[in-house]
């Protein structure tokens, strides 16, 4: 694991990921990461995922092992790793995430908000550098709350702000606040959003996305087990950031886009809305309408990583 040259201004190198932390890693004669059940000792991850291209993160586990699926299809694979009749789950060694890898594409389960999706990251980060995996383009395909939009409404992240419209990642290292900017990746945005099609039976559009902390009270609903505010109070909130430009409400966009541009990495948010907050608070778990929708970010990301690709139809 010896270092050629010196990373470059951005951080990386000739394509490849080097992690800013690269001097001290290099030190360590094996770097377990440990949530994914993987090492550098035990596993060449340069064989096993050196041919990555594309990482596509999600919540949860079994919508990015179906999404593995809808890759090998798209993208006419059917040469990729199995257990049994499931495409196989590299980290399963651990019930924390989950990893599936069909031909270049890389889909990661990352738990709910910052804190789950920071420690995932950091271990897929270090595995695409011990891969030597080239160019890498990051994806959060998920779900949110909209605000104003008809649901079923594919939202591209232009812009991601903290639940006190902060456009920064705030983290405490060694006890003090380190503040990292969301820096969205403006090629990937374009691209993303050249990609939805007349035909599709729902709109895609870009905006900003305000990514909170929680899932009740920090995203201003009245059905969660703490509320001290009335309805007239969370309309007006709603309502303000409606006006400065939110268009929907997720977990986790802010942190993904911080730890890429931080990374150097390439990284885009594309998430469905499945209600509108204007006009409701609580998701049932009507399943056939969430298979439904949830399958339309990771569309739009798939086009895009076809055309990357130069496939048309599954061939290339
Ligand atoms: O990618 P998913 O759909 O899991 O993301 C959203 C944001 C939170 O993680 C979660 C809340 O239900 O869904
Ligand atoms: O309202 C919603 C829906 C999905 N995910 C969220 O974080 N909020």
């Amino acid at each position: 694991r010896n270092m050629e040259s010196e990373p470059d201004s951005t951080g990386n190198r000739n394509g490849l990921v080097i992690p800013k932390n690269h001097r001290k890693l290099h030190l360590l004669k094996v770097d377990h990461l440990y949530h994914l059940a993987l090492d550098t000792e035990k596993d060449d991850l340069e064989k096993m995922f050196g041919d990555v291209r594309f990482v596509c993160f999600g919540g949860q586990p079994s919508r990015m092992e179906k999404f593995s699926a809808l890759v090998a299809r798209e993208l006419n694979i059917d040469d990729h790793e199995m257990d049994g009749d499931r495409p196989k789950n590299y980290a399963a060694g651990t019930d924390r995430y989950s990893i599936h890898k069909v031909g270049p594409v890389l889909s990661v389960s990352h738990g709910i908000g910052i804190p789950s999706l920071s420690v995932v990251f950091n271990e897929i980060i270090k595995l695409v550098h011990y891969a030597k995996c080239k160019d890498v383009e990051f994806f959060r395909i998920g779900t949110c709350g909209g605000l104003g939009l008809e649901p079923g409404t594919v939202v591209v992240t232009e812009k991601a702000v903290d639940g006190e419209m902060n456009p920064y990642y705030k983290l405490a290292v060694l006890g003090k606040p380190v503040q990292r900017l969301a820096k969205v990746d403006q090629t990937l945005l374009e691209s993303l959003l050249r990609c939805s099609e007349p035909d599709d039976d729902f709109k895609t559009v870009k905006g900003t996305t305000f990514c909170s902390d929680d899932f009740y009270e920090g995203q201003a609903r009245l059905d969660g087990a703490f509320c001290e505010y009335e309805e007239e109070d969370k309309m007006k909130f709603l309502q303000e950031l409606r006006n400065k430009g939110v268009c929907n409400i997720e977990m986790e966009s802010l942190g993904f886009l911080a730890m890429c541009h931080y990374a150097g990495v390439k990284g885009a948010v594309a998430c469905v809305t499945l209600l509108d907050r204007l006009q409701q608070d609580t998701l049932s778990c009507d399943v056939s309408m969430l298979k439904r929708w949830q399958v339309r970010p990771q569309n739009v990301v798939l086009r895009h990583i076809k055309k990357k690709l130069h496939i048309t139809n599954g061939k290339s």
